[in-house]
């Protein structure tokens, strides 16, 4: 398998059976090619040989379970299975973060090898791509499915938002436990996350997000272990630039509750498979999206409970508090609201103004770093931010 689920699971493309047509998804296949799908069980629903009774049984359950029916219509998968390079694929969508595939499929990789990122945020993901080849040679993906059954219990991340908007009144707070980024450098020297996992739930926030990326944000999946095992109630987003399934069953075995999925970096099949996944595993997917056409794309996505819209340009560092209200007006807005999706409003908030303003075109969450993590106490600065103390 070549083509978008490549990206999520590390298969060779897989010659379509014709008794199983009907599920055009090859991660459905159970096929001795097949064993690293990992799609929660799903190979051993599907006998490559069955009577037709079975098979349509097999395929009724698959359907029900895993609620694929736009996910198998959809032409993503279509265009998959004609052989559609991933990155054509991906860029149809609109999508300018390319994929090097270098690592994993080297016939794939880019044509020119002396091609480099046009930006940070490929960067990022060009060096993600390696990163998590190597972490998958040491913990492949049943080791890591082991590690996520004596995982602790996953929290309701979406049931804390919720609570907390309905208990203040204000966007429920998702604070950010970040030492550095690309666009900022270092945000704070002195670091311990569990101190400030602590202070920030002392104070109010109704979930955290901690930064796993080593090399750009000087983050790591220690951080994300040692909050959940200090006793932090709030539950846990794992900031990481996703791009394969196995980081999110990796993610979950550290104590996870959410995952963060970048619609510019993910095609739709991407997006809804990884949902899946999320789903199968209780976690939440925070879907990120920056432009209207990424708006749109999620908008399209059943199932989907939770958008963030990030004022930040991830290409270019821009960062505008207005792109929250443009990718909520009119229609779109309408189709959240009918939709029952919470809208997070990410990055650049830094005063009661700020919050006021995102909240009055529809948000009801924030994912705010910076502006707390610079302060000696970032607990305390909570409520300098909100305008009021919002802990419990
Ligand atoms: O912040 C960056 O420099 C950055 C670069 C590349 C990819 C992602 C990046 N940041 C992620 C975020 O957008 C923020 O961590 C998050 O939304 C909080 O933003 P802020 O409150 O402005 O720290």
């Amino acid at each position: 398998m070549e083509g978008i689920l490549a990206g999520t699971s590390q298969i060779v493309r897989v010659p379509m059976m014709a008794s199983l047509a009907v599920i055009r998804s090859p991660m459905l296949f159970s096929s001795e090619r097949a064993p690293r799908f990992p799609l929660c069980g799903a190979r051993r629903l599907v006998p490559v040989r069955c009577s037709k009774s079975d098979e349509e049984a097999a395929i009724a359950y698959i359907r029900k379970k895993l609620m694929i029916d736009d996910f198998v219509n959809s032409i993503e998968v279509m265009e998959w299975e004609s052989g559609m390079s991933l990155n054509d694929i991906a860029a149809k969508q609109g999508i300018r973060i390319r994929r090097s595939y270098r690592t994993e499929y080297p016939s794939e990789g880019m044509k020119n090898e002396q091609d480099s990122p046009r930006n940070i945020l490929e960067e990022i993901i060009w060096d993600k791509e390696v990163e998590v080849a190597q972490f998958k040679r040491t913990k492949p993906l049943e080791m890591v499915k082991k590690a996520v059954e004596s995982a602790p219990p996953v929290r309701d991340f979406i049931g804390a938002l919720k609570e907390s908007y309905d208990r203040t009144g204000f966007p429920a707070l998702i604070a950010e436990v970040k030492k550095a980024s690309p666009s900022r450098g270092v945000l704070r020297e002195n670091f311990d996350p569990v101190e400030i996992a602590k202070t920030y739930e002392k104070h109010g926030a109704a979930c955290l997000s901690i930064l796993t990326d080593r090399k750009f944000f000087q983050g790591g999946f220690e951080n994300l272990e040692a909050v959940r095992k200090a006793g932090v109630e709030c539950p846990l987003l794992c900031k990481e630039f996703i791009i394969d399934a196995w980081q999110i069953y990796y993610a979950r075995s550290k104590g996870a509750d959410a995952v963060l999925l970048i619609a510019g970096v993910l095609p739709d099949l991407d997006i809804k498979y990884m949902t899946m996944i999320c789903r199968e595993l209780g976690m939440a997917a925070l879907v990120e999206v920056h432009d209207e056409r990424e708006m749109d794309r999620v908008l399209r996505i059943q199932g989907i409970q939770l958008i963030g819209i990030n004022n930040r340009n991830l290409e270019t560092f821009e960062v505008d508090i207005a792109n929250t209200k443009k990718l909520l007006e009119g229609k779109r807005g309408e189709i959240v609201r009918q939709k029952g999706i919470i809208v997070v409003g990410e990055s650049g908030l830094f005063v009661p103004e700020d919050i006021s303003y995102v909240q009055n075109v529809g948000v009801r969450a924030v994912l705010v770093g910076e502006s707390l993590i610079k302060q000696a106490d970032p607990g305390k600065a909570i409520s300098g931010l909100f305008g009021k103390d919002i802990s419990k």
